[in-house]
């Protein structure tokens, strides 16, 4: 008799076609021939990776996609629920049944000629009773690479699922790049997703936001927990202890940064547990605890240094695993190894951009593509929190919510309770990015920053935070933060980075009732003095200014926000349109 896992390796050989069945064990001297083997795979046109050099990044490649097939595509997205009002306003719809025809009408057969890697792998450490089991099949050798460093793979999560029928199953295929013949359709229902035609993170390397947003935000709604779009952090206080946050901020809007943050106080350290993805579950003693269900950072790359992030960098040089893989960033043809704007100071003069070309500065345009990233296991972090794999996960104090906003949202502020959180969540605004396709820096609604990730109906998911409020037993305190406030001249006000360590010491001194705060329109502000600005060069105008509430502003952020609870009729909870009712009236006094 063969086991499920089996049947279904069976089931997408006959499906897809393949020359060739690969099934990953996980070992290191595999990803070594996985990486040889994808030095010499021609697909769309070129070499799948690239050797970079191992003396600057120890086993780094390189790897360039279609310039088609840079970031997600939120409208090639669909959530497949029985009803339309499930998936809710927040996600494109199609009924199941056509969204099964139209797929299996673009992936039967489309791995002919082709190797089918099947990647049996456990997001959460497999000792955790919350991790879940998974298996993705894939036609890109690329991705296969990829899910060995963001997750468990090989032969433990085989183990893992034993004989059980219960994991997700993840199709994938690359198909032929084509924009017009790429979608990615989850069935929360069949713990399925089926994505055809792309080859970028997010799209294709299904275990992190397909399964561990969309897929497990509904189950935890059906679960009793929650599945979010956050990193996890120890903060080490000079008296030795450790508070543990989570922030959520939309994409490429600095949660990995924050993730890997060296502060700027002797003294304060931060311990990394996760850079984008938490699951929070409420523990045994009635507390919120968070786990980190990946193994591996697929980070932002134009920005990152040695003065934004030096930890990354440090992380980036670390030869612990194998492998890291650098894509669509430039490549410094001087040494072979890849480049990005904000890497180094100095452009250097023989670049090849992230298109193949000889860089040419001159044209105005970045050599490496905006969204260009690395991708590199967590066990090279430097900063790697002890409790990483902690199967409970770590108890947490704070919750940290921003966006990208030139203007209106002050550089932190504090919600009274756990109902005012919930409430500043879910009408949170962010610019949009280079992490998903379409304009960029245009203000769109995005609770929670988990617009593109809910894979339910937001209105249900408001009332889901609601709910698991009133079952934690010591709420973390909720704060709002923006570090991206513009000046006039367009410039940002806040330095950021690790003077963001500024505004986390503050929080700590909430939580331990030792800082002050002023009530003001929208929340608890710092009181005057209370965040350290010691040796910061920023002016008392512009800290008065960043912390400041302006009400005509407001008055337009209120606006806005009513249009997008609008959507939702009366899905939104009772108890955040009355927040959303004292906010006018306390703007418009
Ligand atoms: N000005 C400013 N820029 C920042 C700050 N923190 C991060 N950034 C920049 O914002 C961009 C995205 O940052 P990340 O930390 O990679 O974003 P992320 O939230 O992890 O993004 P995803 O992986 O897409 O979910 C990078 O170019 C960073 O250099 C900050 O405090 N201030
Ligand atoms: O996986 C991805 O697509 C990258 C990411 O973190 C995001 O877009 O939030
Ligand atoms: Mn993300």
């Amino acid at each position: 008799m063969s086991t499920p896992f089996e049947q279904f390796v069976k089931e997408m050989q006959e499906f897809f076609t393949p020359d060739k069945v690969y099934i990953m064990d996980g070992s290191e001297k595999e990803a070594k021939q996985l990486a040889k083997e994808a030095q010499e795979t021609e697909s769309d046109g070129k070499k799948v990776l690239k050797e970079l050099n191992g003396k600057v990044y120890p086993n780094s490649y390189y790897h360039r996609s279609n310039p088609n097939d840079v970031a997600r595509t939120e409208h090639l997205t669909f959530v497949c629920t029985p009803t339309k009002e499930q998936a809710g306003p927040n996600n494109n719809w199609l009924d199941p049944k056509e969204a099964k025809e139209k797929m299996n009408a673009l992936m039967k057969g489309s791995m002919k000629g082709r190797t089918m890697y099947v990647i049996a792998f456990v997001m959460g450490d497999p000792k955790s009773k919350y991790a879940k089991n998974c298996v993705e099949v894939t036609d890109s050798v690329y991705v296969a690479l990829s899910m060995r460093i963001m997750s468990r793979v090989g032969k433990d999560a085989i183990a893992r699922i034993g004989n059980s029928k219960d994991f997700f199953r993840g199709l994938h295929s690359i198909g032929d790049v084509n924009p017009d013949r790429r979608f990615v359709m989850h069935f929360p229902q069949e713990n399925l997703v089926m994505s055809f035609g792309s080859g970028y993170g997010g799209n294709a390397l299904l275990g992190k936001k397909c399964y561990s947003l969309r897929i497990a935000s509904y189950l935890g709604y059906n679960e009793g927990w929650l599945a979010e779009h956050m990193i996890v952090i120890g903060v080490q206080s000079p008296d030795g202890k450790i508070t543990y946050f989570l922030a959520a901020f939309p994409s490429a809007c600095g949660k990995t940064n924050l993730a890997l943050l060296q502060p700027v106080f002797p003294g304060y350290k931060v311990w990394t547990l996760g850079d984008d993805i938490a699951w929070l579950n409420i523990g045994e003693d009635g507390q919120l605890y968070a786990i980190n269900p990946e193994a591996g950072m697929f980070g932002v790359a134009p920005g990152t240094g040695d003065k934004t992030n030096p930890v990354m960098i440090d992380t980036l040089k670390n030869d612990k695993f194998f492998p890291t893989l650098f894509t669509n960033t430039a490549v410094n043809d001087a040494d072979n190894s890849p480049w990005w704007e904000g890497l180094s100071k100095e452009t250097p003069s023989d670049l090849t951009d992230w298109q193949g070309q000889k860089y040419n500065a001159s044209a105005g345009k970045p050599a490496a593509h905006p969204n260009s990233r690395f991708t590199v296991s967590i066990y090279n972090c430097p900063t790697l929190s002890p409790e990483y794999d902690n199967p409970n996960g770590v108890p947490i104090s704070g919750i940290i919510f921003g966006g990208r906003r030139a203007s209106t949202i002050p550089l932190v502020y504090e919600c009274k309770d756990w109902n005012a959180g919930v409430f500043t969540a879910s009408i949170i605004g962010s610019e949009t990015t280079a992490a998903a396709g379409g304009a960029q820096g245009v203000v769109r609604r995005d609770p929670m920053a988990m617009l593109p990730f809910c894979g339910y109906n937001m209105g249900d998911y408001f009332q889901h935070w609601l709910n698991m409020g009133k079952k934690v037993k010591k709420l973390p305190k909720v704060f709002m933060v923006n570090w991206f406030r513009k000046d006039e001249n367009g410039k940002f006000m806040w330095p950021g980075f690790r003077d963001n360590s500024r505004v986390i010491k503050w929080m700590i001194d909430r939580i331990e009732g030792k800082a002050g705060a002023k009530e003001s329109e929208i929340g608890l502000l710092p009181e005057e003095g209370a965040l350290d600005t010691t040796g910061l060069d920023v002016s008392k105008e512009t800290m008065d200014k960043l912390l400041s509430v302006n009400k005509e502003d407001w008055k337009k952020e209120v606006a806005m926000v009513e249009e997008f609870y609008a959507k939702f009729g009366d899905k939104i909870p009772k108890d955040l349109r009355t927040h959303l009712e004292e906010l006018k009236q306390a703007v418009n006094k």
